[in-house]
């Protein structure tokens, strides 16, 4: 039996992963989005709560993790970052093949995770998109989120491999500094390529 092929969708903060993620799966792509299964095993009743209190006290409640209080926690210190992360990615990982073996049917799948380069997710991909927009739109975007700083916005920033880099490194680059519209019509022509191949 044939398996589906995996195309890996990733991008910098605030470039549209989620945006161009939706748009694929109106093409019809089934997609795991690595984020919303984070944001479930971190939420009320969470998989991954009772790990995360005994390592991070005080950052969950009955509503899941306090992101906020988790993220001051983490993003100014790669050791409690990488704490985390040891408990965050394999429940991701657990979540991603359990996905493609329900999906095994499909033609074409895609994952959305947007640290495919920074966590060697590449390397179990076939193709790689990479979403991408002008600096100035990616800033204004993201300072526009509540609870956004340009503090922590450059953070952030310096933990994901540079733009230019994942442009670079891609086998398609996903223009999301245009109209939606246009957005849109160039995942519709990629996702028929990509079935084509
Ligand atoms: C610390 C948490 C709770 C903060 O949540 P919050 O809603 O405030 O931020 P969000 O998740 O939207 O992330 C904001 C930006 O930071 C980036 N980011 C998140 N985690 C990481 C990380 N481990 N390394 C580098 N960048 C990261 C995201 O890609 C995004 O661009 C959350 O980011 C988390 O649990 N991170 C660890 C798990 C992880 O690595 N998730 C990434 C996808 S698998
Ligand atoms: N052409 C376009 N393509 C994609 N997004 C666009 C475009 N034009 C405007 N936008 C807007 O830019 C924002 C992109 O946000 P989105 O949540 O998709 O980014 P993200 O990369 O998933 O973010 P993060 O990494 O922070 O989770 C959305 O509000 C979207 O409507």
């Amino acid at each position: 039996m044939s398996e589906p092929r995996i195309v890996g969708l990733t991008g910098s903060i605030g470039m549209g992963k989620s945006t161009v993620a939706a748009m694929f799966a109106e093409e019809g792509v089934p997609v795991f989005d690595a984020d919303a299964e984070v944001r479930r095993m971190q939420g009320p009743q969470g998989a991954l709560l009772p790990a995360i209190e005994d390592a991070f006290p005080g950052t969950t409640g009955p509503a899941g993790v306090d992101r906020e209080k988790l993220g001051e926690a983490v993003f100014g210190d790669p050791a409690q970052l990488a704490r985390l992360e040891a408990i965050v990615h394999p429940a991701v990982a657990q979540a991603r093949a359990e996905f493609l073996q329900a999906h095994e049917d499909a033609p074409l799948v895609l994952f959305d995770i947007p640290l495919l380069f920074e966590k060697g997710g590449h390397a179990g991909v076939d193709a790689i998109v990479v979403v991408s927009a002008p600096f100035e739109t990616q800033r204004e975007r993201v300072l526009a989120r509540p609870g956004m700083t340009s503090e922590k916005f450059a953070r952030i920033l310096s933990l994901q491999v540079p733009d230019a880099e994942k442009r670079a490194r891609a086998d398609h680059v996903i223009d999301t500094g245009v109209a939606l519209e246009e957005t849109r019509a160039a995942v519709a022509r990629l996702v028929q390529e990509l079935r084509a191949k």
